[in-house]
């Protein structure tokens, strides 16, 4: 199993100055927010298994209803990855009687975002606590402030950064079709997401690829025609995710 070598410190999140502002202007604040992240998440040493290894990260991001959880799927069945979605982890968390239910709630019904503090906290969780040693983290990090976060308090980064690039109207086509009840699949909420995905997400994806670690995929087309861009991006990486297990 995963471990971080040395503990990680939430701080209160009710008392935190950073959640309140992440509430009050999230969208039109996220510089000063990604600024407080870089000041405000303790840096520890890498997330690794007693010997030292590193698990092999893959985020993988794009637009509500871009296909990433279907791609997802297919990149378990083939390449044998953990399937991390935060957006899951976080829809798990506010059904189970946890003190933040109702606050992500509220989030995901505006199209927000859910503070770093907590998502994060659930996707190492999931790491620390599976034996698998490659990660496929999805809708994960959101914004530049999310990637922080995650990166300040695992001390990781991602190997790979899939970004299933989409058409607006796609993406609404899609997500009004999806079908699975839930709350934020209606117009009201996708525009915001469009909104929020551009503001927040795409600067994040930028950062990214100036880092040289994203791999486009176009995400018109059938799931399987999209799958076999997928591929070779895993197919070229297998022998340094397997030099990690
Ligand atoms: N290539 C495709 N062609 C047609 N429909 C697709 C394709 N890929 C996914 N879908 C469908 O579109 C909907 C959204 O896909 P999916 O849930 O994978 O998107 P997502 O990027 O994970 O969205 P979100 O960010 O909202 O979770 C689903 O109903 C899915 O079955
Ligand atoms: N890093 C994240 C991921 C997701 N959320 C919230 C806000 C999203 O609109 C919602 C659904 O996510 P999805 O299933 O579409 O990936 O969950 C967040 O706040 N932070
Ligand atoms: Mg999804």
């Amino acid at each position: 199993m995963w471990r971080k070598v040395t503990a990680t410190s939430f701080s209160s999140l009710k008392s935190s100055i950073f959640f309140k502002r992440l509430h009050l202007q999230q969208a039109t604040k996220h510089n000063a927010a990604s600024a407080s992240a870089v000041s405000r998440f303790a840096t520890v040493a890498p997330l690794q298994e007693k010997d030292g290894r590193c698990p092999f990260i893959t985020f993988v991001l794009g637009g509500p209803g871009s296909g990433k959880g279907t791609q997802c799927i297919k990149i378990v069945e083939t390449f044998g990855f953990k399937h991390l979605s935060a957006g899951d982890l976080l829809r798990r968390e506010m059904v189970s009687n946890s003190e933040y239910g109702s606050m992500i709630l509220n989030t995901i019904k505006e199209g927000r975002i859910v503070p770093s503090e907590v998502t994060v906290k659930l996707i190492l969780k999931e790491m620390e606590s599976s034996d698998n040693h490659k990660f496929l983290i999805d809708g994960f990090p959101r914004s530049e402030e999310n990637r922080i976060a995650f990166e300040k308090i695992s001390g990781a980064e991602p190997d790979v950064v899939l970004f299933f690039d989409c058409p607006e109207d796609v993406m609404v086509k899609r997500v009004l079709s999806r079908n699975q009840g839930r709350i934020d699949d209606n117009i009201d909420t996708i525009k915001k997401r469009l909104k929020v995905f551009e503001a927040l997400n795409l600067p994040v994806i930028d950062y990214y690829a100036k880092k040289g670690k994203v791999h486009r995929i176009n995400a018109v087309g059938t799931v399987d025609e999209i799958f076999e861009q997928v591929r070779p991006v895993f197919k070229a990486c297998e022998q340094k995710a397997l030099n990690r297990s």
